[in-house]
C-alpha cells in the first residue's frame, strides 16, 4: 500500500487520522503563505488554499506518495475568521459569534504524483449567547489562540456551542467521512 503524508501541523487532524485508522503516517508540514484570488465562495477559498498546501507538500514527497492536506476556516455572514492575533482579536470574535450562527468550512486535497482530488464539507455551528465575562474566561484559557475562529469544539468551546447542523469532525479540522471517500478513490479503504 502506497505510504499517506500528512501535511498538515494541526494536532486535531493527526488525532483525526488515528481516530478512524490511519496509525502509520508521515508528517510533513510545508510552507505555505495562505493568500487566495478575491471573489471565491468561502468553499472556494478553503479548497484553493487546501490545494496550494498540497502543491506545497509535494515538493517534499515521492510520485507514489498519498498526500494529504486541508484548511478550515470559519465564516460569519460575509467575514471570514481566522485565527485570532491577541486575546483582544480573540474576544472580538467570540463576541461576534456568540448568539449567532456561522459555518465552519474546511477543503481537504488528497494528492498522488499528478493526481489531485479536492473536495470540501460546510458544517453550521449556532453559539448560544454568551456574557463577556464567560468570553474572556474562555479566553484565558488559552484554548482559542490557535484555531480558526478563536474557539475548538472538541475543549471547552462546547460550552459555547448550542446546536450543529452537519460533521462534528468538519469543524475540527478535517472532515473524516468525506476524507475517506476520497481516500477510496486512491484505493485505500478504512472498513
Ligand atoms: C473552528 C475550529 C477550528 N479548529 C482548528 C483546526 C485547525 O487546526 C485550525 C485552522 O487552521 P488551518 O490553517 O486550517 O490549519 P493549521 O494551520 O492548524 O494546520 P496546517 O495548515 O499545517 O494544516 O483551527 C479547531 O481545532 N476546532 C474548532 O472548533
Amino acid at each position: 500500500m502506497s505510504r499517506i503524508v500528512l501535511a498538515s501541523g494541526s494536532p486535531r487532524r493527526q488525532e483525526l487520522l488515528n481516530r478512524i485508522g490511519i496509525t502509520d503516517f508521515d508528517i510533513r508540514v510545508p510552507q505555505t503563505d495562505e493568500h487566495y484570488p478575491a471573489g471565491l465562495t468561502p468553499a472556494q477559498i478553503v479548497e484553493y488554499i487546501s490545494r496550494e498546501k498540497a502543491d506545497a507538500a509535494a515538493k517534499l514527497c515521492t510520485p507514489e506518495e498519498i498526500v494529504i492536506t486541508a484548511d478550515t476556516m470559519v465564516f460569519l455572514d460575509d467575514q471570514r475568521l481566522g485565527k485570532p492575533q491577541d486575546e483582544a482579536d480573540a474576544l472580538r470574535m467570540l463576541t461576534a459569534l456568540q448568539g449567532r450562527r456561522h459555518t465552519v468550512c474546511t477543503g481537504v486535497t488528497v494528492r498522488q504524483g499528478d493526481r489531485v482530488l479536492t473536495e470540501s464539507e460546510a458544517t453550521g455551528v449556532v453559539f448560544r449567547p454568551a456574557e463577556e465575562s464567560e468570553l474572556r474566561a474562555y479566553i484565558a484559557t488559552g484554548e482559542p489562540m490557535d484555531k480558526a475562529g478563536s474557539y475548538g469544539v472538541q475543549g471547552k468551546g462546547a460550552l459555547l456551542v448550542e446546536r450543529l447542523e452537519g460533521d462534528f469532525f468538519n469543524v475540527m479540522g478535517l472532515p473524516v467521512l468525506r476524507l475517506s471517500r476520497m481516500l477510496a478513490q486512491f484505493g485505500i479503504k478504512l472498513l
